[in-house]
């Protein structure tokens, strides 16, 4: 009966162990199973617990949908049947899996404490307790260690996809994005379209330096260990294409010194250990589970007990986080929506997987530094903790993949939610920008070592404090909500909720906001005229008419996974939506036009971007410096600030003083051209030489 059914439905395998141990085949026709309440949520999914009728079996099915999923049938057939195959208590079993009209069914044991986060969002929301973050991450590791070790790579390890049974057993799930190691070339480099959330995602699947490798899980592991230490992933609050940049040019995420102080060195140890940049620095599965960090790990005895003791049925959990976030969307649901935050609700939910054009999002991150005017400490789960001076180096020396210097670390008491702050957070971040930049351009870091950790230089802080509490809105990048908007606009539509998205592909473009973001001190006045930008950057300068006219749909969408495409960035193609126009844009738009090659292959050159990036903050910095040094003067005289000169001659006439204003301003601009046309000429050298490379290359492959 059970084999006419399986013809009927082109189900896969079915054996399962069944809660009774012996193996037996799951019935795959939709029909034998009743669908009771939702318990879960994902990209591409809808999760129910459900009655395997034939078995009288409580199970969890998980039902995707086609049309939802970036991945082919085939593929999508084929990952479930690789989770058929798992066995191993700590890696969720496939029981079996068939086609339902347009969805596919998993059905899968059910994990009745639902997954970590959705624990932690349950009864823990700052975290859970070191005995139980060691017991919970050895378990993930003993299943990431029997993944890999028969060539398998998770690839979206977080906590919303560890999972804990009613006895406190733990699991890792999701085998949605999981790929194997030993697949043809081909389709490994196929399934490069596939691979997790952003927030989770080690920099050089980011930067595709490497292929995904099971190193790769070995970051998100760390990134895991932090959320659950703080309750939320670092960057969690931000939008993909922030996660991007902050991943790829802060220092890797870690245990706060200060702030952390309740978590064990071992514990920090550990972290650190995982969250190094370069791949194969970091230590295998197996070699991680000899840590002395999980020593304190307990029995699932313990799990249930500090878990899942007190706490209501996955169910009605589930349901009340979902009632939470549907109400606080619905209160969002206005015209100037802050579409930022509801990247936390999806995270809140669980779901944090992003469907982008990677090179496009490069393209965009490269021109949110300018929109952003940089990233801040205050922004990052930053850690200043290193085991020993060894450690702090191999970290320093790792330094950001995108932009170079950005290797100190601060051990300021950060929260992630310092979007959700307020005061405090308004002038914070802006204070560590600069000092951020300045280690960056001057490739010394401006901090002192304190005990192995580097410090940010208490001059430098209370210098910019100083300035910031003066007026915090007067320079709108230091202004909380100018760095709301700036990176919404920057973002464009990209933060709606997957079924929102799915209702409506039209690009969303705030024009309201997009004069909004920095418009700052810097004083050029006129509007660019489209000749006289440079190819490049003209792509990145918004007008409303390319907005409009753009064929390509908004590239961050919400459906589907986190998409990372092999392909080629053109230049000319790139034309990130919904950028505002910056004040660094309309100095470039000043200068002569450049025509920069549409190389696609020195495009979508990571070092050619990291070096564009490097020398376009260096050249953000001098403008921001700029703008720093006349609002200080703004300060002090008003809005008619006198010129130093003036200053020093007072019997100077009026007109005279404004001469030399004039005069000032004009050799400021000047040089800023100066520099601009530094950059793009070291731009277009690049690109030759990148050209001249794929030539020889040509040439080499010929012979
Ligand atoms: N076997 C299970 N038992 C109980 N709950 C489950 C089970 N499998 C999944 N869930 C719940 O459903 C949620 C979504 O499931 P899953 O992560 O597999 O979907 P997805 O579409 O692959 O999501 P994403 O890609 O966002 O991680 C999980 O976070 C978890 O809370």
């Amino acid at each position: 009966m059970v084999g006419s059914r399986e013809k009927a439905a082109g189900g896969s395998g079915c054996v399962g162990g069944g809660g009774g141990g012996e193996r037996r085949k799951y019935p795959i026709l939709a029909d034998d199973y009743e669908l009771y309440e939702e318990i879960g949520q994902g990209v591409s999914a809808i999760v129910y617990r459900a009655l395997c009728k034939p078995f009288g079996e409580i199970v969890a099915v998980k039902v995707l949908d086609f049309e939802r999923t970036n991945s082919g049938l085939n593929n999508i057939m084929r990952e479930a049947q690789t989770m058929n195959l798992i066995d191993q208590p700590n890696v969720v079993k496939g029981l079996c899996s068939f086609a339902n009209n347009q969805t596919l069914w998993v059905v899968m044991p059910y994990m009745a404490g639902g997954s970590c986060l959705h624990i932690m969002k349950s009864a823990h929301p700052n975290g859970f307790e070191e005995a139980v973050i060691a017991t919970v991450l050895r378990e993930v590791l003993k299943g990431l260690e029997y993944l890999h070790h028969h060539g398998h790579i998770h690839r979206d390890v977080k906590a919303g996809n560890i999972l804990v049974d009613s006895r406190g057993g733990v699991k890792l799930g999701d085998f949605g994005v999981s790929a194997c190691l030993f697949e043809s070339g081909d389709r490994q480099r196929a399934r490069n379209t596939f691979v997790g959330t952003p927030c989770w995602m080690a920099p050089e699947v980011m930067e595709q330096l490497h292929g995904y490798d099971f190193k790769a899980d070995i970051w998100s592991f760390g990134i895991t260990a932090l959320e659950l230490a703080h309750g939320h992933a670092p960057f969690s609050k931000y939008p993909p294409m922030k996660v991007l940049l902050m991943t790829l040019q802060n220092a890797p995420p870690g245990l706060d010194y200060e702030r952390d102080r309740k978590f064990s060195r071992h514990f920090k140890q550990m972290v650190a250990m995982c969250l190094v940049k370069e791949p194969s620095k970091r230590p295998t599965a197996t070699k991680l589970l000899k840590q002395s960090f999980f020593k304190q790990a307990r029995s699932s005895d313990y799990i249930a007990r500090k878990l899942l003791e007190g706490l209501p049925g996955l169910g009605a959990r589930y349901q009340a986080l979902k009632e939470k976030d549907e109400h606080l969307l619905a209160q969002k649901k206005m015209p100037d929506g802050k579409k930022e935050e509801i990247s936390q609700d999806e995270y809140k939910r669980g779901i944090s997987s992003w469907n982008f054009d990677m090179d496009d999002l490069k393209s965009q991150a490269s021109l949110a530094t300018e929109c952003e005017d940089a990233i801040s400490s205050k922004d990052m789960d930053v850690s200043s903790f290193y085991d020993s001076d060894t450690n702090l180096q191999e970290r320093t020396q790792d330094g950001p993949l995108f932009s170079g210097g950005f290797s100190m670390k601060y051990d300021t008491d950060v929260e992630n939610d310092v979007m959700a702050n307020d005061k405090s957070a308004v002038s914070s971040p802006e204070q560590s920008i600069y000092i951020s930049r300045n280690a960056s351009v001057s490739g010394a870091p401006n901090g002192v070592l304190v005990n192995g950790h580097v410090r940010k230089h208490s001059s430098m802080e209370n210098c910019d404090l100083d300035f910031q509490e003066k007026d915090s809105d007067a320079i709108p990048i230091s202004s909380f909500h100018e760095r709301k908007f700036s990176f919404s606009s920057c973002s464009s539509d990209g933060f709606l909720s997957s079924r929102e998205s799915s209702l409506s592909s039209k690009p969303h473009i705030n024009i309201h906001n997009r004069d909004k973001g920095i418009g700052g001190a810097l004083q050029v006045a006129d509007e660019p005229s489209p000749e006289s930008v440079p190819k490049a950057l003209k792509s990145s300068v918004p007008n409303i008419d390319e907005h409009d006219d753009r064929s390509k749909p908004p590239l961050i969408q919400q459906r589907g996974r986190f998409k990372v495409t092999p392909g080629h960035v053109e230049l000319d193609k790139a034309h990130p939506p919904g950028l505002q126009k910056c004040h660094s844009m309309q100095a470039i738009s000043h200068l002569p036009a450049l025509s920069i090659p549409s190389s696609a292959e020195a495009a979508s050159s990571i070092i050619g971007g990291s070096f564009y990036l490097q020398l376009y903050n260096v050249l953000q910095t001098n403008m921001l410096q700029r703008e720093q040094i006349l609002h200080a003067m703004k300060q002090i005289y008003g809005s008619d600030f006198p010129s130093p000169v003036c200053m020093l001659s007072r019997s100077a006439s009026p007109s005279s003083a404004l001469s030399v204003d004039r005069s000032m301003l004009e050799a400021a601009q000047e040089k800023e051209k100066e520099l601009l046309n530094e950059v793009l000429e070291l731009q277009w050298r690049l690109l030759c030489s990148q050209d001249e490379v794929q030539r020889l290359k040509a040439k080499a492959a010929q012979i």
